[in-house]
């Protein structure tokens, strides 16, 4: 068995799912036990009956078959027990397996999902857990099984006769060698499944979610083609690693049949020569079929052990590449908050190659409106990661109300810190279910509040269902101006004091676009809204300005101070002036 000091390492972490359980595990151990005994009394009390019926003792025939009879009993009893005690343990660790993967992606830093692709986390979450599962409670069980039963039974067959139970042994070498070196090839070539089983999941993701993309560019047939192509490659190697596993089986069965051929003739030559008796060569064939499977599995168990590890590697490397330096974060509690937003010296880099945000100074009042302007690249989005603690600036503080935004409790800001996106994401639920994922706690009349300041009400209700309508994947089949109208009324239901707003840059119809700068309008007496804009509408009547450029801000200020004073303003201002006169749209990116 080809076991290093880093496997040691992964089975001891494996064993830890497998400790809460230990009592049913012995449990399940000691119904296998009884089942290799009772798999061991069998063989002996069929040589009593065969030998009982030759010799006409009709009352002895009898007590064996009631002795059969009732070992048979408890044999399938003991079976049943088996399955159902390593079913629930198996079931169990993929749970709790699952469980702790899942909670890790939830908990991630948004950094990780930089990193990580959606299928690598599928197909580790999917695949691997459930195969680390049932190789820990079937195989981990039926290796120490087997090893007892090797052992139990090679004492009986020793004892029964020295030489035939050599001869019994003489396949096991060869054995060990074909499996061992068929276990390494496997091996290798299930991590290499294991890959392409990532990227499979990757490549379906990728399609079911952006799908309309790929309709709109007409790359269906490109995408089927790599469907196909990597579904080949899965097909191609999984057939692979199974002909290899059956070619390393056959070659060992080829080689246990020799030796119960040789078992059979000298066995036979035994009890001819009188060195034997006919009930001992009857219970010493069964016996050793017995011990050569056993020994089989326990060779074979090498290749499960390897293709467990290798699933072990890739689970403990996920959970160990998602093992982010935990940041600390505060604890402290915003209580009334105000809504001032201040960043001081504020740089951020994504990664080490280039510097996004350089040295920001703002001041942010409260309850004011304020638009984030710039060219396409030039730093808005990044400015809102940063206030949502999506990533922390390399150098400088952000505070709200005075409180560096490092010191917050999680909780906290959330509360005070709401988002509407450009593309709002709703879950498959009703409109009512997915407005109270924002507020659990919030009452039908809260609800109807909210989406009467976002102007959405009259649409919900004008539906069959009103708030119970059940919104499609991605809220599909409400338009791009009432998603984003349901994201306010939900942003709304957060009670947050300061909400950050990415305007949609897809043209939204005129009476959307009314309805949404009404609703920013009611919202901002009361809240600090910063808008990324795209809508002259929204740049014109807003408090302030940030003005950005190449991830410095360049100018603050309303828009009469910024058209008179301001290059870059005036630049971005008049480079959509062409555009703005024939629709209400475009300031920056
Ligand atoms: N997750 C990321 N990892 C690495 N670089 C990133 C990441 N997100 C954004 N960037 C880079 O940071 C820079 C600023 O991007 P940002 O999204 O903040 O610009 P923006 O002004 O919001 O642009 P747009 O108006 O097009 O949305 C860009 O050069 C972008 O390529």
């Amino acid at each position: 068995m080809v076991i290093n000091k880093k496997d040691i390492v992964l089975i001891k972490r494996a064993i830890q799912y497998i400790k809460p359980y230990k009592i049913r595990f012995i449990f399940a151990f000691l119904t296998i036990l009884l089942g290799i005994i009772t798999d061991i009394i069998q063989p002996l009390l069929w040589a009593k009956l065969i030998v009982n019926l030759f010799g006409n003792n009709f009352p002895k025939v009898i007590d064996n078959i009631l002795l059969i009879t009732i070992v048979f009993l408890v044999n399938s009893l003991a079976g049943f027990m088996r399955l159902y005690l390593t079913s629930f343990l198996s079931q169990q660790i993929i749970f709790d397996l699952k469980k702790d993967i899942y909670n890790r992606i939830l908990n991630l830093p948004i950094k990780a999902f930089d990193k990580m692709r959606t299928g690598d986390f599928m197909s580790r979450l999917e695949g691997d857990v459930g195969g680390v599962a049932d190789i820990i409670t079937n195989q981990l069980i039926n290796t120490i099984v087997e090893i007892l039963r090797v052992i139990i039974v090679g004492i009986v067959i020793f004892s029964i006769n020295i030489h035939l139970a050599l001869l019994v042994l003489i396949c096991f070498p060869v054995t060990y060698v074909i499996y061992h070196k068929f276990g390494v090839i496997i091996r290798k070539e299930n991590e290499k499944l294991f890959e392409l089983n990532d990227n499979y999941f990757s490549h379906i993701h990728q399609t079911i979610s952006g799908i309309r993309e790929i309709k709109s560019l007409g790359a269906n047939i490109l995408s089927f083609r790599n469907f196909l192509e990597l579904s080949t490659s899965l097909k191609v190697k999984a057939l692979k690693i199974n002909i290899i596993s059956g070619v390393s089986q056959m070659i060992s069965q080829i080689v246990n049949f020799s030796s119960e051929i040789l078992v059979m003739l000298a066995g036979g030559y035994f009890v001819y020569k009188g060195t034997l008796t006919m009930e001992n060569f009857i219970a010493f064939t069964s016996y050793s079929g017995q011990f050569s499977n056993s020994l089989m599995s326990v060779t074979r168990i090498n290749a499960s052990i390897q293709q467990v590890l290798t699933s072990l590697e890739r689970i403990f490397g996920l959970l160990d590449n998602l093992n982010y330096d935990i940041e600390p974060i505060g604890k402290q509690k915003l209580k009334k908050v105000n809504g001032s937003i201040v960043f001081k010296n504020v740089s951020f880099q994504y990664n080490e190659e280039n510097q996004v945000l350089k040295n920001i100074n703002l001041n942010i009042s409260s309850n004011k409106k304020i638009a984030i302007v710039g060219q396409s690249g030039s730093g808005k989005t990044t400015l809102f990661n940063l206030l949502l603690r999506f990533y922390r600036p390399t150098k400088g503080i952000i505070t709200i109300d005075g409180i560096p935004l490092i010191d917050i409790d999680e909780t906290s800001l959330r509360e005070n810190l709401a988002m509407v996106h450009q593309e709002p994401y709703f879950m498959t639920l009703s409109i009512k279910e997915n407005l109270k994922l924002a507020s659990p706690e919030a009452t039908d009349k809260d609800l109807i509040e909210a989406c009467k300041i976002a102007y959405i009400h009259d649409f919900i209700n004008s539906l069959p269902d009103k708030y119970d309508t059940v919104l499609g994947e991605n809220g599909i089949t409400i338009s791009g101006g009432q998603k984003q109208r349901l994201a306010i009324a939900r942003a709304l239901l957060r009670n947050a004091k300061i909400i950050l707003f990415d305007e949609a840059t897809s043209a939204l119809d005129n009476e959307s676009q009314i309805k949404i700068k009404e609703a920013i309008d009611q919202i901002a007496a009361k809240h600090t809204v910063l808008i990324i804009a795209h809508r002259l509408v929204t740049v014109l009547e807003a408090d302030e300005i940030i003005v950005m450029s190449n991830g410095e801000v360049v100018g603050f200020g309303n828009h009469n101070s910024l058209i008179k004073n301001n290059e870059i303003y005036q630049k971005l201002y008049k480079s959509e002036i062409t555009t703005i006169t024939s629709t209400p749209k475009v300031v920056g990116g």
